[in-house]
Order: C-alpha cells, then structure tokens, then sequence
C-alpha cells in the first residue's frame, strides 16, 4: 500500500514511527470442524493507520469492528491478508513488543489503588535500566497527564467508569508503546468524560504514537477531534479518510447527507440493511471491490493541531543497553522485560496484597474449615481409640479426605476464572510469562490452603481420639495438606479451561475419576483391567492409603474393645483386609513384615518403603 503523502510528523517522544498498513485482509469463521462453509466478518479489508494521528474505525454493531482491532493487534489471526509496518511485512512478535491491546471490558485489579496499580506495572513492564527514581517519575507523568491525580489513593474498585478506563491506559503507558489499540474506549461513558478521554488520546498520538480505537457512534463533538475515520460496513471498508471528507465522498456516490445531520450517524443509518439507502451503499461498495479492489475510497486525512493536543507530557524512557551485535538475536527472542523470577515475586506481592485488602475469602475458607472440623470431630468423637468403631474410624478417615480435596478444589476453580480476563490483558501486553503468573497465583493460594487444611487436621485428629503421637499427627497432617495442594492444581487447571459457570459444571466431571478409583467404593481386583491405572493416577487414592497407614500402620498396638468381639482389636488385620480391597502400591503384607519395631527406625526408612510401596 501507498502511505499516506499527509502523515504528521511525530514528537520527540518516541524514537521510530510506526505506520500500519493491510492489504484484503479476510477472516471467515467456521462453524464447525469441517472446512467448508462458515461466516465471513471481513471481507478483504484494506487501510492504513499512521503515527500521529487518532484512528477511529466506526460501523454498526456487528460490522466486524472489534475483529479488525483483534486482528490488526495481532490478537486473533486473519483467514488471509497482508499487514504491513511501515511498509514492511509484519512480525508480529516483534509487533507486540511496540504495542498494546485495551479491550472493551477491560478489568483492572479491584483492590489497588491507582498509584498500586501503576507501581506494579511499572515494576513488571520497566527493565532494569531504568532507575526507581525514574519509575516514580514516569508514573507521576502518567497520573498528570490522565487527570487522575485526585483519585491517586483511591482503590480501583470504588473509581468512576471514566478513570478505569483511563487507569487502563495508563496502565499501558508505562512502557510507552508506540501502537495503542482501544476497542471501544469510551462506551459507557459519559458526553464530557468521552470527551476528555478522546483529547487524551489524541494528545498520545501527537506525541507520535498510532492510536487506533473502534466506536460505535461518536457525536460530532468528539469527531472533531478524530484524525482518520475508517469505516466498515458488513466486513468491508466503505470509507477511510478525514471526516471533513466523508460527506463529499458520500455526495460523490449520490448519498446525500442532510444539512446539520452528523455525518457518521448518516453513514452507520444507511448501512442498515432495512434503510433505503442502503442498496447504494451496497452499489458502493461493489464498486469498489470490481475496481480490483483499488484504494480510490482511502482518502488521505489532514491534520490539524489545536491547544488541547498538549494535554500529555510524557518524557523518553531510556533504552536498555544493548550489544549491538547481539540486537538481531534479542529481537527474534521472546523476550520479558523482567526476568521470570523477578515477575513471580512481584505478581506474589501483588496477589498477597489484593489478599490482604480483601480477607473475605481467606476468613469464610478458614472459618468454614474450623466449623467443619468441629462437626464432624463430634460426628465421630473418640472413634480413633476403640477396635469396636475402626470401620467408622476408616469411614472419617476418606470424608477428612474429601472434604479437604472439595473445598481446596471448588475454591481454586472459582477464584481463577476471575482472574482470567486480567491475566489474559497482560500476558498479552507483555508484562510476563504465563508460568510466572501461574506459579505466583499458586504460591498465594498455598498459605490460606495450609491454614485451612492444618486447622481442619487438629481439631479433627484431637476430637476423634486418635493417638497422640507426633509422627502420627505430622503423617495424618502432612498428607491432607499434599492432598489439598494436587486438588489445588487440578481446581486451576480446571478454572484455566473454563468460565466459572462452565468450570463449576465440568469440576465434578474432572474430579470423578480420582475419587470412584480412590480405593474406597471399588475393589482393585473387580475393576475392569483397562480401567486399573486409574487407581495409579488417583492422588486421592494415594492420600487414602497415607491416612490409612498414619493411623492403623507403624506397629500400632492392639486397641481396647468396648464390644464382645472386635475383628480389628490389631490395627494389623485392618492393613490385611484393606490391602485385599486395594492391592494397588504392592502389598501392605509386605510393608508389615519389613516395619521397623519403633518410629525412629520407621522414620529413618520411610523413603524407602514409599518407593517399594510402588514397586
Ligand atoms: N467466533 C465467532 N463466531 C461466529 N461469529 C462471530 C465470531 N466472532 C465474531 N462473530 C460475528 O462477526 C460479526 C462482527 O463481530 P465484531 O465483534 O467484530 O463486531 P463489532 O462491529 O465489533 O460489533 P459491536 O460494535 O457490537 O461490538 C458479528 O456479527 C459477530 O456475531
């Protein structure tokens, strides 16, 4: 594509322009897995975006607006066509370094304040070359020029649409990107508040940034302030230029604009297929695509400058220094601008601290475990010292293990998907790596699971009368805290997958396997063969057989009987019978002929008889 004779020149703020241009970009969905059929949202769109200028592509609501954003971004891929910059075909790795995505709903971290906010992004998007001092100033040229300085302190939670949607801004300044896209920026807005959001963008792109937003209808005020109107109209491009120049175009086509009638407005009226018009609008178009496609439609935009456009003043942030040599090699890698251990820490401090303002969750996940302890600590009390209540004792036992399982299962589930449209702006933005998110969220989470789970384990174990020996009580621990942890994991990998909604749907489908393979409804034997290395695979299983062994195992002597008969007086014919049902990890017979007569022998050999458990 010809770029544009007219594009401004850009400030001194940033080092190099970036002009963005596409050629018939086309994308088709697919409706199923077949390769045939699907719906086209563009239509073999061209257009160009160049620095300096605030780009502004309008449609009706469904014209295929938030996809081109999406593709132009490079967070969808087209079905086909060319993007350029400047002139050059498109990597769009090195693309996504130079730019940032503001999606429509864009959610910022509710608990923080704005200076918060502000801090932690600079810490995660600003390299190590740049100084702390040079962090603060760069957030407090920020906070001027959004006009958030008022609200500094206040939580992001309690702020008006309009400063979200300016902290989310900000929130990608920090790195000065020469490309913004903003989908929808200013819906929901009020008049005067999208009206200072627009000079604010317009002002980021006279310091030589490319900003290219979507919006449904802008009034005639705020088009004032745009420098190039792109058009689409059921995926095609029906207009890119000034918009000084759209009704002489329209005129030009026989489209009449009535006098005093916004200009966009009449356009988006006439695209509706119901309008009377539109079957010009239709011929127009047709026209155009006949032409071989030709670029007639794309106007050239004029620039013109007001006193408003000097609203943001933000300074150059220094470059990393950099082997010259090794520049090509940097580029092609994919490369943070912190290291992963640096990201893990902050975002750790990050969802600490949304923890600590908000220890809603933590308190009602803790309370909720003690109240539970007590309850089923009186349900079962004292089953642990008596032979006549082993099967009851065995029974507590595999609930103390589900319940822990549910709980740290169901509230990782549920708390992740909230994070996910945060997550999903950064990582895409930039600021880290998805292992470095995924290992702080855990290593936030793993302290309240601790909590809860150790709470539950004390009351339960001193309620239910079990004996009190510390390498008991630290085995039976130990092992509910493990279990609770892998039901942490697979709780986020299960809300990684899914929305809450689906996630609490798909949850007990995901969680079934373990629990029905967990060697306490199914005998190993009577399970179909292709279905036994389920039983190897079930943690819960594995945590059953720890609990089982924390409790009747290590040369428990034989318990008192308040019955007649007890079967299981020795803990030792409980192991027997209960290696018959599961006969999974090799043999407890095994294990009891080679235990150790006491627990500091017990102890020292422990890590071998797991592994010939296993073998
Ligand atoms: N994955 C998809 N599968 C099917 N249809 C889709 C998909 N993505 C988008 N569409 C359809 O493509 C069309 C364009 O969607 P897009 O979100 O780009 O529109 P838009 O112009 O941004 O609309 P709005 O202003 O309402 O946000 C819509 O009709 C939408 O239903």
């Amino acid at each position: 594509m010809v770029p544009d004779s007219n594009s401004v020149s850009t400030s001194a703020s940033l080092t190099e322009d970036v002009n963005i241009s596409f050629e018939n970009i086309t994308h088709i969905v697919r409706h199923s897995l077949l390769p045939r059929g699907g719906k086209t949202i563009l239509n073999g769109v061209n257009g160009q975006f160049n620095a300096g200028e605030l780009s502004v592509i309008i449609g009706q609501s469904g014209a295929g607006k938030s996809t081109l954003l999406d593709i132009l971004a490079g967070y969808t891929d087209a079905t086909g066509g060319n993007i350029f910059v400047n002139g050059r075909l498109r990597n769009v790795k090195l693309f996504r370094r130079r730019s940032c995505y503001i999606l429509q709903d864009d959610r910022v971290q509710d608990m923080l304040t704005i200076h918060e906010s502000l801090h932690f992004a600079a810490e995660l998007k600003l390299g190590n070359h740049i100084s702390t001092e040079q962090k603060n100033e760069r957030i407090k040229e920020i906070v001027e020029s959004l006009g958030v300085k008022a609200a500094i302190r206040t939580r992001a939670a309690n702020l008006s649409g309009g400063q979200r949607k300016r902290l989310a801004i900000g929130l990608e300044l920090v790195n000065d990107p020469p490309v913004m896209f903003l989908d929808e920026p200013i819906s929901g807005l009020d008049v005067s508040t999208a009206y200072r959001l627009i000079l604010l963008l317009r002002g980021l792109a006279r310091q030589g940034r490319t900003i290219i937003i979507s919006m449904h209808q802008p009034s005639a005020t705020l088009l004032n302030k745009v420098d190039r109107l792109y058009a689409l109209v059921e995926g095609r491009c029906g207009y890119m230029g000034s918009v000084s120049l759209l009704v002489p175009f329209l005129a030009e086509n026989g489209l009449t604009c009535p006098a005093y009638h916004n200009p966009v407005d009449f356009f988006i009226e006439i695209s509706d297929p119901n309008d009377k018009n539109n079957v010009v609008v239709k011929q127009m178009l047709v026209q155009q695509s006949d032409n071989g496609r030709n670029i007639s439609y794309l106007q050239n935009t004029v620039i013109v400058n007001d006193k408003d456009d000097e609203l943001v003043c933000l300074s150059t942030l220094p470059s990393p220094k950099e082997d010259p040599t090794n520049k090509i090699l940097l580029a092609l890698k994919s490369t943070y601008p912190t290291t992963s251990l640096k990201q893990f820490a902050i975002l750790t401090r990050r969802t600490l601290l949304t923890i600590w303002r908000d220890p809603s969750f933590v308190l009602m996940n803790v309370s909720i475990h003690i109240m539970m302890a007590l309850f089923v600590g009186t349900l079962f009390f004292k089953v642990g010292g008596d032979a006549k209540y082993m099967r009851d004792n065995f029974n507590f036992l595999y609930f103390s293990l589900m319940f822990l399982m549910f709980t740290a299962f169901s509230s990782a589930t549920v708390r992740f998907p909230d994070q996910v449209p945060i997550a999903r702006r950064e990582h895409f933005n930039r600021w880290y790596n998805t292992g470095a998110y995924l290992g702080s969220t855990l290593a936030s989470i793993l302290p309240m699971q601790t909590i809860s789970t150790l709470s539950f384990c004390l009351i339960t174990y001193l309620l239910t009368g079990q004996p009190l020996e510390s390498l008991r009580i630290a085995q039976y621990s130990f092992t509910l805290v493990l279990v609770s942890y892998v039901a942490v994991c697979v709780g986020l990998f299960n809300g990684s997958l899914f929305t809450v909604k689906n996630a609490v749907i798909f949850g007990p489908f995901l969680i079934m396997p373990f629990t029905v393979f967990s060697g306490f409804f199914l005998k190993f034997e009577d399970a179909p063969t292709f279905f036994q290395w389920i039983f190897h695979i079930s943690f819960l299983k594995h945590g059953l057989v720890g609990l089982v062994l924390s409790i009747m195992g290590m040369e428990r002597p034989k318990l008192a009987c308040t019955d007649t008969y007890c079967h299981y007086a020795k803990p030792r014919q409980f192991l027997k019978d209960y290696d018959q049902f599961i006969r999974v990890s090799g043999s407890f017979e095994t294990w009891l002929r080679s235990t150790p007569r006491s627990d500091n022998e017990w102890f020292k050999c422990i890590g071998q008889k797991i592994w010939a458990l296993e073998d």
